[in-house]
This record gives C-alpha cells, sequence and structure tokens, in this order.
C-alpha cells in the first residue's frame, strides 16, 4: 500500500469512529432501507457499452492531494446539471473532506440535480459507510482493492449488494486484478494513476485488458484528457471512462464533456 493510502485509510478510521458516535448503525441502516430510489448505475454502464457507445462517469471533484485545489469556481448542482446534459452516463462525486475538499453534501446537492447514477467516491473500509452512502443516496460505491483485505471486499461488496447499490472494484495491476474477480460485481475499474508516485499511464489499463473475462465490465480510470484518449482505448475495445480532472479544468465542465466524447 502507498503512502499517501495508508494516511488517508488512517484518517478514515478516526472519521468514521465519530460518525458512529453521532448516529448509530440501526439508525443508519432505517434511513438507508426507507429510501428505496435506487439508481442502477452498473446498468446504465453496461447498456451503453454493449452497444459500443461510450460511457462516461463524470467526477465533481475540486481537490486532490496530488494537484491541491482543480476547480476555485466549484458548484456541484451546476457541474451535475451540464454533465447531465452533454452526455454523461454516471456521476462520480468526491465525498471525502481531508484530502479531495469534498463533501457528501455535494452528493445528495448533485443527484438531486439530475436523473443520472452516482457514485460515492471515498475511501469505504467499513460496512457503516455502505448503509451512510445509501442513506445519502448513492447508488454505487467504490471498492479500492489495494486497500483492503480479501475478506473485507467480500464483506463490503455483500453489504453494497444487500442495500440493492452497485460496486465499482479498483485494481492497478495484475494481482489486484486477480483478487477483484473473485468478487461478485461486474465493474472493474483500472486506475491509469499510480498512488505510489501519482504517475499515470493510460498503457496501465492496456497492459490488463487481456486478463480481463468477457463477463466483466472494464472502466479506465485517471488521466483521460482528449478524444484521442478515447479513441485509443476504443481501438482496444473499451467503452467505460471514469474522468475528472480534465473536465473539472474547463469553464464549463459539460461542453468539455461533448468535446472529449467528439460531439461537438
Ligand atoms: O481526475 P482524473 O485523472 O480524471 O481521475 C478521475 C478518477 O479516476 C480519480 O479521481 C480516482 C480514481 N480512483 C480514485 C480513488 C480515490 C480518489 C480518487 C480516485
Amino acid at each position: 500500500m502507498s503512502d499517501i493510502l495508508e494516511k488517508i485509510l488512517t484518517t478514515k478510521k478516526e472519521e468514521i469512529a465519530v460518525l458512529k458516535q453521532m448516529r448509530s448503525e440501526i439508525d443508519l441502516l432505517a434511513e438507508a432501507n426507507a429510501r428505496n430510489d435506487v439508481r442502477g448505475f452498473a446498468n446504465a454502464l453496461i447498456s451503453t457499452i454493449h452497444r459500443k457507445e461510450n460511457a462516461v462517469i463524470a467526477e465533481i471533484k475540486k481537490a486532490s492531494p496530488s494537484k491541491g485545489v482543480i476547480r476555485e469556481d466549484f458548484n456541484p448542482i451546476e457541474i451535475a446539471t451540464t454533465y447531465a446534459n452533454n452526455g454523461a452516463t454516471c456521476l462520480s462525486v468526491l465525498t471525502d473532506r481531508t484530502y479531495f475538499q469534498g463533501s457528501p453534501d455535494y452528493l445528495r446537492q448533485a443527484r438531486a440535480s439530475c436523473s443520472l447514477p452516482v457514485l460515492r467516491k471515498d475511501f469505504i473500509i467499513d460496512p457503516y459507510q455502505i448503509i451512510n452512502s445509501r442513506a445519502l443516496g448513492a447508488d454505487c460505491i467504490l471498492l479500492i482493492v489495494s486497500a483492503l483485505s480479501d475478506a473485507q471486499l467480500n464483506e463490503l461488496e455483500a453489504a453494497t449488494l444487500e442495500l440493492g447499490m452497485d460496486a465499482l472494484i479498483e485494481v492497478h495491476d495484475h494481482t489486484e486484478l486477480e483478487r477483484a474477480l473473485n468478487l461478485k460485481s461486474p465493474l472493474i475499474g483500472i486506475n491509469n494513476r499510480n498512488l505510489r508516485n501519482f504517475e499515470v499511464s493510460l498503457d496501465n489499463t492496456i497492459k490488463l485488458l487481456n486478463d480481463i473475462p468477457t463477463d466483466r465490465v472494464v472502466i479506465t480510470e485517471s488521466g483521460i484528457h482528449t478524444h484521442d484518449d478515447i479513441t485509443l482505448m476504443n481501438e482496444h475495445n473499451v467503452y467505460g471512462f471514469l474522468v475528472g480532472e480534465s473536465l473539472m479544468r474547463q469553464e464549463d465542465p459539460g461542453k468539455g464533456l461533448a468535446l472529449l466524447l467528439g460531439k461537438s
């Protein structure tokens, strides 16, 4: 595990302990179950990708540990709306405060302003966070294989599916991919960013493709900047994308998305 990831997880554990004191799991579970409004995240991606159309999970991210503040003028409602109007298949919202300047409120706001399924982008290590995610309105959660043991992955995936949500399983290398393939989730996210040195290489996705069975769907994550990047991935039969920074740096992130998709 990289140092930064280790640091983030330590902070996360402390934050979860505080949350658990503020609100019991039983209480939260009642709220999560009462919602009954899950939007099919995996279904939206899979049906688009099966048509060989590009499916973008457009990310709402204000800052990151590697880049600092990415976008000053940050309005999650406006960003969600313009993403939805410009061809996003799903949204991703960073909810981690300490390292990404995110907020659970941003997820609520973004989801309420469109009809797209929403991924809660955070560092999930405890079933409490899964219940919390559904109570917030999340339709999918991220499970980062390098941050979790096999037992944790199984437990967290089961809790996710139990609440009717989907899980995006994130891997960086072959060893992690093997572990991801022991889970049920069809969505495999391949992160092109190396969390040790923050270097980004799209080759990371291409390298792992041969080892992904046809019943899984690949989402290439991080470092997607231009329509040429999309074309390159399409040549390798990859139609799923998770894109944040390059869109967030545009004055209108939705116009950036349309451009990325080659639609304007
Ligand atoms: O901003 P980018 O390079 O387009 O990357 C988006 C997304 O892949 C990235 O934010 C990400 C991928 N995995 C994560 C795990 C935690 C936090 C953030 C991430």
